[in-house]
């Protein structure tokens, strides 16, 4: 039976657990999803600091200047007394008894006394004024990005705990499959192979090898069975023509078909099956857009629960002009943005990859659409 369109993400979320946790060094763990909290080790600031390049000021002015501190100098040993200033770095610690930090533009100099008006506490950071040491500042599941990497190592963090990316093993299946070179007559250039690493890099998953297989069943079954990897990707032999073997080999080998089907064009012959030992297997379309679409509505959300991730929220536009609907399907048509707006770029019949390649994002058009807001599926 075919599902519809949300419910088959929402089973293939559901089909799996975020894999185990590592503790990875810091430049290891980009685009990973964090499996721990981020907390801070010190305060931020972890000391009282001036924000600006002049003189801490103690008591009112004119002050006479006692001394210089730069950041990562030697901090200014005892107490500034008052009428007294040191000259003073961004980032360098304000020493005890200072009122307030009088920017270097700001300060009248007068041979080694200074002048000029500054507000009370004005340009000192306080130790702690952003967050306290121990602060929750990232949850669980979080997708490690460039700025929460810096901000992981501004806390005093060396490594991440983050979840281990799923490993994805790619089946290419066809007699007319060719890899390279000008498609003969009778023969297709596979198309499939080359688009999935983008996809799974999206989806912060690892590719663990491909393989293309005629359209044989003992050769799908042995691929199936002598695997490590989390997820097998197979890639056509999806529908019911005598070559197409994936729901034959799926059945002797006992997996749970969850999804057999999905009610979306392109891509209705998708399905997801998790076989006894706990590995997936996702059956892409062999047409290429057909394939492309089932990626994104199958694939990506179980690798994203796979990896820990949150699921992303939904991104949604105005479609401009009309798009396509269809009667009892969601149809995914490749657009492209501008502003608020979608506009179709047509080009988009199953075998054809140009509509996508031209696209930003495939657009979700739930069977029986009349305008309005679409939601988007953002290409990779
Ligand atoms: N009787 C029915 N026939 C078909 C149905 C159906 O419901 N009933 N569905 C059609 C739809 S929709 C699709 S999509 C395809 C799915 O077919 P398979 O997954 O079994 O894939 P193949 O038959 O092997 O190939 C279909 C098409 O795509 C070309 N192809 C295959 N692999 C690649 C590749 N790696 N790169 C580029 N092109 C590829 C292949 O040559 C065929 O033209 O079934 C329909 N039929
Ligand atoms: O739906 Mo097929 O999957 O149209 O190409």
């Amino acid at each position: 039976m075919h599902r519809g369109w949300a419910e088959a993400r929402r089973i293939a979320r559901d089909a799996v657990k975020p894999l185990e946790a590592v503790e990875l060094p810091l430049g290891e763990a980009l685009g990973r999803a964090l499996a721990s909290p981020v907390r801070a080790l010190v305060p931020m600031p972890a000391y009282d600091n001036s924000a600006m390049d002049g003189y801490a000021v103690a008591g009112p002015g004119p002050w006479t200047v006692v001394g210089a501190v730069r950041a990562g100098g030697a901090p200014y040993a005892g107490v500034l007394a008052h009428g007294t200033a040191l000259e003073i770095a961004t980032g360098a610690p304000v020493p005890a008894g200072t009122r307030a930090v009088l920017p270097v533009e700001h300060a009248v100099h007068s041979g080694r006394r200074v002048s000029g008006t500054v507000a009370s506490g004005k340009h000192v950071r306080r130790r702690g004024e952003d967050w306290p040491e121990g602060a929750e500042l990232l949850t669980t599941s979080t997708t490690v990005t460039a700025a929460v990497l810096g901000a992981a190592a501004a806390v005093g963090h060396d490594t991440l705990l983050v979840h281990r990316r799923p490993r994805v093993s790619v089946v290419v299946t066809g007699d007319e499959v060719q890899t390279s070179g000008l498609p003969r007559p009778g023969r297709v250039r596979d198309a499939i192979g080359p688009l999935l690493p983008g996809l799974l890099r999206a989806a912060g998953a690892e590719e663990h090898g491909l393989v293309r297989l005629a359209d044989q069943p003992d050769a799908l079954t042995a691929a199936l069975t002598d695997d490590d990897a989390d997820v097998v990707v197979v890639c056509g032999a999806t529908s019911k023509g005598p070559a197409d073997h994936l729901r034959g080999v799926l059945r002797a080998l006992l997996a749970d078909v969850r999804v057999d089907g999905v009610a979306v064009r392109p891509g209705h012959p998708q399905l997801l099956a998790v076989l006894p030992d706990g590995r997936c297997v996702v059956g892409l379309p062999g047409n290429p857009f057909a394939a492309l679409g089932a990626g994104l509505t199958l694939l990506m959300p179980l690798l994203t629960e796979l990896g820990g991730h949150r699921e992303p929220a939904p991104v949604t536009a105005w479609a401009a002009e009309p798009l396509p609907a269809h009667p009892s399907d969601t149809r995914l048509v490749p657009v492209v943005r501008s502003g608020g707006d979608v506009t179709p770029v047509g080009h988009d019949r199953p075998g054809s990859l140009w509509g996508a390649a031209l696209a930003d994002a495939l657009a979700v058009v739930p069977p029986g659409w009349r305008g309005g807001d679409v939601e988007l599926l953002p290409l990779p």
